[in-house]
């Protein structure tokens, strides 16, 4: 009876909970367990802030306790890597032809964030071949939001980004650098003159690679749309149905999570 009771209360804390540390093979990619250990923080969504839209990331952050300034210095990272993001929107939307802050009001005025401290195990050995056994570290996905700054190990190449052939082609490090990934709805509101990126991670090498990725968003409630000026650039039929983000983003952090 007591083992129920504890298996009902993980069960039930795991499915309201998707924020602190998650060990490796418990984040799911199109049903295929990711071989990485992640600590996972999102902006936080106090009770009943977006209805029955905000119920599943309700909650706070679950920091580390040691380093006793872990929580601080996050927490002033994130801030930094709003303030650029906002920055390389502005830049985008200018580059749409836009006004410089189409992008912000009732679409990213109050930009969500999500941010996920990850770490990648050293490749293992495949038995006897002496070569490193291919083991999908993040299986095959595009970011769900506008912009993602990966901020990778310096001297590990292991992120691989699809081109347009098809082809896997790395994404190194570059020190000093982010990787800027586009996110789902970029792509929805350029109506695809940004693409969100497939991309992957596949540690190779004998060494642990650690990765933080900053995620920064639309507005958690945002509908979004194709851009009026974006469809007359591509034609003028709208290549991709709206969504809500924070409906997409719960839709994938549902299905990413082994219950
Ligand atoms: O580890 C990386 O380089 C990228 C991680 C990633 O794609 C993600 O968390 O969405
Ligand atoms: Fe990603």
């Amino acid at each position: 009876m007591l083992e129920l009771f504890v298996v009902l209360i993980q069960a039930h804390s795991k499915f309201f909970d998707c924020r602190g540390y998650q060990h490796v093979g418990e984040n799911i990619t199109k049903g295929i367990p990711d071989r990485h250990e992640a600590i996972d923080c999102y902006r936080e969504v106090n009770h009943g802030m977006y209805g029955a839209l905000g119920e599943p990331m309700q909650g706070s952050n679950v920091w580390p306790s040691n380093p006793g300034n872990f929580k601080k210095l996050m927490e002033e990272y994130v801030n930094l890597c709003t303030d650029l993001s906002r920055k390389i929107m502005r830049g985008i939307a200018l580059a749409l032809g836009g006004s410089e802050v189409e992008f912000e009001e009732s679409i990213a005025g109050d930009p969500f964030w999500v941010l996920r401290i990850i770490g990648y195990p050293a490749a293992t050995l495949a038995n006897g071949e002496g070569m490193p056994k291919n083991d999908i570290g993040c299986g095959a996905h595009t970011d769900y939001g506008l912009l993602t700054l990966v901020n990778q190990d310096d001297g590990i190449t292991a992120l691989q980004v699809r081109n347009k052939s098809g082809e896997w082609i790395s994404a190194p490090p570059i020190p000093g650098s982010f990787v800027c990934n586009i996110g789902d709805m970029l792509k929805i509101l350029s109506n695809g003159i940004y693409e969100s990126t497939l991309h992957r991670v596949i540690n190779n090498s004998p060494t642990y690679r650690v990765c933080v990725a900053y995620f920064y968003e639309t507005n958690f409630d945002a509908a979004i749309e194709p851009l009026d000026a974006c469809v007359q650039q591509t034609g003028g039929m709208k290549r991709f149905e709206g969504a809500v983000y924070g409906k997409h983003l719960v839709s994938k952090v549902l299905t990413n999570f082994i219950y």
